[in-house]
């Protein structure tokens, strides 16, 4: 019997492009999804639970997750480290589950030289102009980190070839119909391709 193990699934994009607002609403009508929920050194937001959002770290702590190999990725962006950790997603593909990374671009391309079967989506904005005026109006963040997390998003816009999608997020809604769709057709193509692999064990065993 051929073990089906879960879907990875990326989404990537720029600070401020939409992608904690779609994956919210992803996740609002697709509950049997797993969401990863990173660590990182960075302060809380107000209202982000420990946890929740995020497992916030000291510094300490972060690297020596790292020296213990527990990340499966990680990335320093911004001047704070972020990364996934190896077990909860190791585990829940085993179990069968589909999980859901919500990464910058650096940690993506780390993970697709270590899951090439992954599936990599990049969510991007309409334009700059309403990127920056979503991650000002957002109002986290001091002028200093908006003008560099800007300027890093002209590096990860040009990393968008690597990925296996690109959905533009203009309207919520319409990105998260395609992140389904997405999922849907994911989904199909892995139930063809085990179908096959099944007959061909099959024809080869008769
Ligand atoms: N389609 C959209 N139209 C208008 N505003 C949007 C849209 N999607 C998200 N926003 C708004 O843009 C801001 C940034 O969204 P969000 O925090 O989800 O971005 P993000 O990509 O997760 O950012 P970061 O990477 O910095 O965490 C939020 O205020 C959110 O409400
Ligand atoms: N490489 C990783 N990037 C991550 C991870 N978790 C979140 N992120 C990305 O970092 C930036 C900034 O996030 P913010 O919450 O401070 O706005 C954003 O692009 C996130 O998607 C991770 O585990 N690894």
């Amino acid at each position: 019997m051929i073990e089906e193990k879960g879907i990875l699934f990326i989404l990537s994009g720029p600070s401020g492009v939409g992608k904690g607002t779609v994956r919210k609403e992803v996740f609002k009508r697709k509950t049997e999804l797993r969401y990863s929920i990173s660590m990182t050194t960075r302060e809380k937001r107000p209202g982000e639970v420990d946890g929740v959002d995020y497992f916030y770290k000291t510094n300490d702590e972060f690297e020596k997750l790292i020296e213990q190999g527990k990340l499966l990725e990680y990335a320093k962006f911004v001047n704070n480290y972020y990364g996934t950790p190896k077990d909860y997603v190791l585990e829940t593909l085993d179990r069968g589950h589909d999980v859901f990374l919500e990464i910058e671009v650096q940690g993506a391309m780390q993970v697709k030289q270590n899951f090439p079967e992954g599936v990599f989506i990049f969510l991007f904005p309409p334009s700059l102009e309403e990127l920056k005026n979503r991650i000002t109006n957002r109002g986290t963040e001091e002028e200093d980190v908006i003008l560099n997390r800007l300027k890093e998003a002209r590096n990860e816009i040009e990393m968008m070839d690597a990925y296996d999608y690109v959905v533009v997020n203009d309207d919520v809604d319409k990105a998260v119909d395609k992140i389904q769709s997405i999922i849907q057709s994911e989904h199909c193509k892995r139930e063809r391709i085990a179908a096959q692999y099944k007959k061909l064990l099959e024809d080869e065993l008769s």
